[in-house]
């Protein structure tokens, strides 16, 4: 597989770090225009112009929101797959249409991981019925709400207790805090929809790591689940299992099972 990727940051170099020799047989990566990546034996292109003409086999999209638009759109229109990581960015409607638009018009197809959380091919099946109720909760430690909105809402260095600093939908979520609410926005897109998933998110001092626990009532059934993932090493926003999510969409891609 020729791999391309967007983000050599947190999961992009972990990700390649978990990958054997060999895997991917070729890799481009777009790099930050000035910004130095050290990848022997990859591509390094400064513009989508020079991905693109690179022609990968699938995008991994793991460079945050603000890169979506700029990379995915137009890779897509070109007819290149794309694993896109920054789920949340979908929260913009405008945005959410011109990625729908640009893979019709390529012929391909964006995939949407499932990251940090699980349920999601139950919760994507129930959809179609109708009837959702969604209700989810992410759970942190103080130090991963650094760097977010979250700051000036409660006093992060000082709590004792968990604390719910941010009730709302997952629309709202994701657009105060596109950096940790790719999962209420991956429950919203499979589910029940950006406005009608309803999101809280809380800081916990006692929290050792990133806590997602959502419940589903449908006609169909009812489920929770509640996962304690572990934070990636680079970055305590992002759960290491967000990084292995990515891979099993890779390794689908090309092994002869699906799973
Ligand atoms: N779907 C999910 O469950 C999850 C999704 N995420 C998403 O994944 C993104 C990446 O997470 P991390 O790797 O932990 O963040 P990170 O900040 O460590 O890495 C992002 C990298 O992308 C690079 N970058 C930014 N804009 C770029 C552009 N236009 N072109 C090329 N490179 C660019 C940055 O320089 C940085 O190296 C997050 O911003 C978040 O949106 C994170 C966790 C879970
Ligand atoms: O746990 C993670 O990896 C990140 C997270 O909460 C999110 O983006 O919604």
């Amino acid at each position: 597989m020729h791999l391309g990727l967007v983000g050599y940051g947190n999961i992009g170099k972990a990700l390649l770090g978990l990958m054997g020799a060999g895997e991917p047989a070729r890799l481009t990566v777009l790099a930050r225009p000035g910004k130095t990546v050290d990848l022997p034996g990859a591509e390094v292109v400064e513009t989508v112009q020079e991905l693109i003409a690179a022609a990968p086999d699938l995008l991994v999209e793991c460079a945050g929101h603000a890169a979506v638009r700029d990379t995915a759109v137009p890779a897509l229109r070109a007819g290149i797959d794309v694993v896109l990581v920054s789920i949340g960015a979908l929260s913009d409607v405008a945005l959410e249409r011109a990625l729908h638009a640009a893979a019709e018009e390529g012929g391909a197809r964006l995939i949407l991981p499932a990251g940090a959380i699980g349920g999601i091919d139950l919760l994507s099946a129930m959809a179609p019925a109708g009837g959702l109720e969604v209700t989810y909760r992410g759970t942190k430690p103080p130090q991963a709400w650094r760097g977010t909105p979250a700051e000036e809402l409660i006093d992060l260095g000082g709590l004792t207790a968990a604390t719910v600093f941010f009730s709302g939908t997952a629309r709202e979520v994701a657009q105060a805090f596109p950096k940790n609410a790719n999962v209420a926005a991956t429950l919203a897109l499979a589910g029940a929809g950006m406005d009608a998933t309803r999101v809280e998110l809380v800081a916990d001092p006692q929290a050792s790591g990133n806590r997602h626990a959502y419940s589903v009532h449908s006609p169909l059934g009812d489920y929770e689940i509640r996962i304690d993932n572990r934070a990636s090493n680079g970055n305590a926003k992002t759960s290491a299992a967000t990084i292995y999510s990515v891979l099993r969409e890779i390794r689908n891609r090309k092994g002869p099972v699906v799973i």
